[in-house]
């Protein structure tokens, strides 16, 4: 049986996938009212609505319930990761983390939080361009699963993938991480563009300039360049910077519009994670020296230190340099 950390969108599509072919798969979540509605109607209202769930898809709002499964994919936001690492019953099931975020109080990736929560807990990282309600209706979609272990990644794929869910295998840990949280902070700026009317080509100059971010961020965190030119990384950045489906996406142009930041994070119950994630890249990208004026720019705004004319102007008014760089 597979475990699933966490009752929102992604935890309840990925808990479809893995019950696709008869699989019993018991999904955690905080939330009394999204547990009746899986184990009563087979959807989750709150999350998912519109998907109807399979019979073997049970939920438990007890932790304590998930020490029967043979991997656990843990999905929560990224900042509540820890906590209910720390909460959930001991034992060393191999973690897979499914979030994308940097956890802001530490700084860290999250696959060094799960360690330091869950010490000897094999751990692989699953992302790529996933909107959830697609992958529940079962359309065609591809993700990185990175494990060190490649005996780990093939037991999990072996578990999680099916025709139309696809698993590409990669070792880079970090590099598939990295890739899934930077561009939520991107997918903010590109919604900016949108919601300001600034133009297609200055959304395509973002999303390219917003990738050398991420490379040279990656680079110097231990990622490996293909896996941030791959599904993880660009992959996932294209996707995000161009729907309005990306909840990020969907902040920025709020903010684009000329809402507040924090009038816009009030208003939403579903977890936008370039908020979170915004201001840690921001602060670790200038304590190592590493040019990211993008995210920069989108911790500006959603902290309202400048407004968008302001960090237009500054962006605009960078001196020229050399491409590759
Ligand atoms: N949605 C998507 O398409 C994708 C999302 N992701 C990532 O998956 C992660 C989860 O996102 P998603 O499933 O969309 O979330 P949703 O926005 O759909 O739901 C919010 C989730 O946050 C949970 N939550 C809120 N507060 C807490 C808390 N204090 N402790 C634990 N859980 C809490 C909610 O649980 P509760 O029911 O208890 O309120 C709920 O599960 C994010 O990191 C996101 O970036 C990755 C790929 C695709
Ligand atoms: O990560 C996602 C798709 O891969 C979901 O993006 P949003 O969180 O911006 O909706």
């Amino acid at each position: 049986m597979i475990g699933v950390i966490g009752g929102g969108a992604w935890g309840t599509a990925l808990a479809q996938v893995a019950a696709s072919e008869g699989r019993e798969v018991l999904l955690w979540a905080r939330e009394p009212d999204v547990v009746e509605a899986i184990n009563g109607q087979h959807e989750n209202a709150v999350f998912l609505p519109g998907s109807k769930l399979h019979e073997t898809v049970r939920a438990t709002g007890d932790l304590a319930d998930l020490a029967q499964c043979s991997a656990w994919l843990v999905v929560t936001p990224a900042q509540h990761m820890r906590s209910v690492l720390e909460a959930a019953p001991r034992s060393e099931v191999p973690l897979v983390l499914c979030s994308k975020g940097i956890e802001e109080r530490s700084g860290s990736l999250l696959h060094h939080v799960a360690v330091e929560a869950r010490s000897g807990a094999p751990v692989a990282v699953l992302s790529g361009p996933t909107f959830a309600h697609e992958v529940a209706a079962g359309l065609p979609t591809a993700v990185t699963l990175a494990a060190e272990d490649p005996g780990l990644a093939e037991f999990l794929r072996d578990r999680i993938a099916r025709p139309t869910f696809r698993i590409y295998l990669s070792d880079d840990v970090a590099g598939a991480e990295i890739g899934g949280a930077v561009k939520n902070v991107l997918a903010i700026a590109c919604g900016v563009v949108d919601g300001k009317g600034l133009g297609q080509n200055a959304r395509a100059a973002l999303i390219a300039r917003g990738f050398a971010e991420m490379t040279r961020f990656g680079l110097a965190n231990g990622a490996r360049r293909e896996t941030l030119v791959g599904l993880s990384g660009m992959g996932d950045l294209v996707l995000t910077c161009s729907s309005t489906s990306s909840r990020n996406f969907s902040l920025g142009k709020g903010i684009g519009e000329g809402r507040s930041a924090a009038e816009l994070m009030s208003d939403r119950k579903t977890v936008a994670e370039g908020a979170f994630t915004a201001p840690v890249l921001a602060r670790l990208a200038e304590q190592m020296g590493i040019e990211m004026p993008v995210v920069a720019s989108v911790a500006k705004l959603l902290s309202g230190e400048a407004n968008v004319d302001e960090v237009l102007q500054e962006l605009l008014s960078r001196p020229p340099r050399a491409e590759a760089h």
